[in-house]
């Protein structure tokens, strides 16, 4: 409890989970990061169809993780973030890194069930925009399996009916060097996902006004050249010039030391 108090103040939208840190790393630091992803060796990049990966701390199989240690470059990073967030139980041990092209994106999802339901996310490069979209079909129907058929079938649409009211979309824009978590109801209720074009608007963005209220738009807008507004101030997007890379941060609380070298 001590520490959702100690993250109130990065809070964003009307979800109680959902933390938005700005300049959660320094430009030197960014640099080191960026030089020490950009120097692994080739086959540490899974090429997928739309973006490549690195995958650090160990393979994680639905039974848990069979881990190998992180190298210090990422410790140093993730044990920053549990202590500055105090939301993790125990030390982060996986880290997946996503390399993005201005193009590119990532699919709306959820993340696997092995992760514990935390996640932090270190934006690198280019700016992008995180949507995030209720998942009410496996909601629903977990609800009407729950229930026992016909009696409950009336209670159980009222519910189904207000669990939709209350859930909306909503986006993020995640501006470099700033780190995103979600944890619990914005972990499991909402999938997220980033759309595949260089061109992404942010204006409806819930961490907007606090953006604003630190930075001002002219700043905003001069330090990240891909930051534009248009239309007398109603259309806000970014233009992604660069690539993105962002490193997920969790936790996979089933360990198996991993006696193997891949
Ligand atoms: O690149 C991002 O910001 C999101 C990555 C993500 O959702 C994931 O790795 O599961
Ligand atoms: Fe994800």
């Amino acid at each position: 409890m001590e520490e959702e108090v100690a993250m109130s103040k990065f809070r964003i939208g009307s979800l109680p989970t959902l933390y938005y840190i700005p300049d959660f790393v320094t430009h030197d630091d960014q640099i080191h990061l960026l030089n020490h992803i950009n120097q692994a060796p080739l086959a540490k990049w899974k090429t997928l169809k739309n973006r490549r990966l690195q995958n650090w701390g160990g393979v994680v199989h639905e039974k848990g993780l069979l881990s190998q240690n992180l190298p210090p470059w990422l410790s140093n990073l993730t044990r920053r973030i549990s202590e500055t967030t105090g939301l993790f139980p125990s030390p982060i041990n996986h880290v997946l890194i996503n390399e993005y092209l201005p193009d590119q994106g990532i699919m709306p999802h959820q993340d696997g069930p092995a992760y514990f339901p935390v996640v932090a996310i270190l934006s690198l490069g280019s700016p992008a925009v995180m949507d995030f979209t209720p998942h009410s079909k496996l909601k629903l129907s977990d609800k009407s399996n729950s229930q026992s058929q016909d009696t409950c079938a009336e209670a159980s649409e009222m519910e189904a009916q207000e669990w939709v009211e209350n859930h909306y979309p909503f986006s993020v824009l995640l501006m470099p060097r700033s780190l995103l978590i979600f944890k619990d109801e914005a972990y499991s209720d909402y999938l997220h996902g980033i759309k595949d074009s260089r061109v992404q608007q942010f204006h409806g963005a819930v961490n907007l006004n606090d953006l604003l209220e630190r930075h001002g738009l002219d700043q905003l807008l001069n330090s990240e050249k891909e930051v534009i507004e248009t239309n007398a101030g109603d259309t806000k997007t970014i233009c992604r010039s660069n690539t993105r890379i962002s490193l997920t941060c969790r936790l996979v609380l089933k360990v198996h030391k991993n006696l193997f070298k891949i």
